[in-house]
């Protein structure tokens, strides 16, 4: 992993082309390709969504006056290939207008190409660079952003602290759109900006101290209303 380390955020990694950019377009299409299933089976009823707390260390809300704890969810039944069914909860609106998020947990739930395309390369990552042993197994978690167009801009994500069931290492992956991510500790905050096809480690104290964000993005000129313009795969491991 050609990586960058930040001597003062311990335990965050950075590889900015860790795929290629065919491999990001595909993994686009294929993530939208889910995002609608993931629409159509919601069909806007709000009505019948669940409440989730989602625990954000005191300093984070105390330093966010408009987060909230509380978001709304759907917990919805995939069939992938050979009738394989797997199942996620759905936030259709994640904290923000324009993030929508889909939570998949343990390997039976991964979608297929995530299975096949995503996950053993990042184990290899993860196995070679020490993390983990090279034989044990992992038990993977799936976070899909999707991010739209809204007043102009793409949306983003606010700070926060990945919540302790994503895994003891979380990555992002971004494979759609360049974004300025942000970490910080106290009133220091880094910037560092996530070309397509980047993957960013944070583990340790990066990824249990630290909040990040994503700042919302500037939009293409064109692009209607509601289109998805950007998409990133998180990924973690217990
Ligand atoms: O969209 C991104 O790049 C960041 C996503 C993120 O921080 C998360 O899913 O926890
Ligand atoms: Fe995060």
């Amino acid at each position: 992993m050609p990586r960058q380390q930040f001597r003062h955020i311990p335990g965050l990694f950075l590889d900015t082309d860790y795929f290629a950019l065919d491999q990001c377009s595909r993994l686009v299409l294929q993530s939208l390709a889910l995002y609608e299933r993931l629409e159509a089976a919601v069909g806007g009823a709000d009505g019948s969504l669940e409440t989730a707390h989602i625990p954000q260390p005191a300093y984070v809300r105390s330093a966010e006056h408009n987060l909230k704890s509380e978001e709304h969810f759907a917990r919805v039944a995939l069939t992938e290939e050979s009738q394989r069914t797997i199942r996620c909860e759905y936030f259709p609106r994640y904290g923000e207008d324009g993030h929508a998020l889909a939570y998949f947990q343990r390997n039976a739930n991964l979608p297929d190409f995530v299975a096949r395309d995503l996950v053993p390369g990042v184990h290899g990552l993860v196995a070679s660079e020490g993390f983990v042993p090279p034989d044990q197994e992992l038990v993977w978690k799936l976070t899909m952003n999707f991010y739209q167009r809204v007043n102009g801009k793409v949306a983003g994500f606010p700070f926060h602290v990945d919540i302790p069931a994503n895994g003891v290492v979380t990555m992002i992956i971004n494979v759609q759109r360049e974004v300025l991510f942000q970490i910080a500790k106290g009133d220091a905050v880094t910037d560092i900006p996530l070309p397509v096809g980047a993957l960013l480690l944070l583990s340790g104290e990066s990824r249990y101290v630290w909040k990040h964000r994503v700042l919302p993005a500037d939009a293409p000129a064109s692009g209607g209303a509601g289109a998805i313009e950007r998409v990133s795969l998180v990924l973690g491991f217990q």
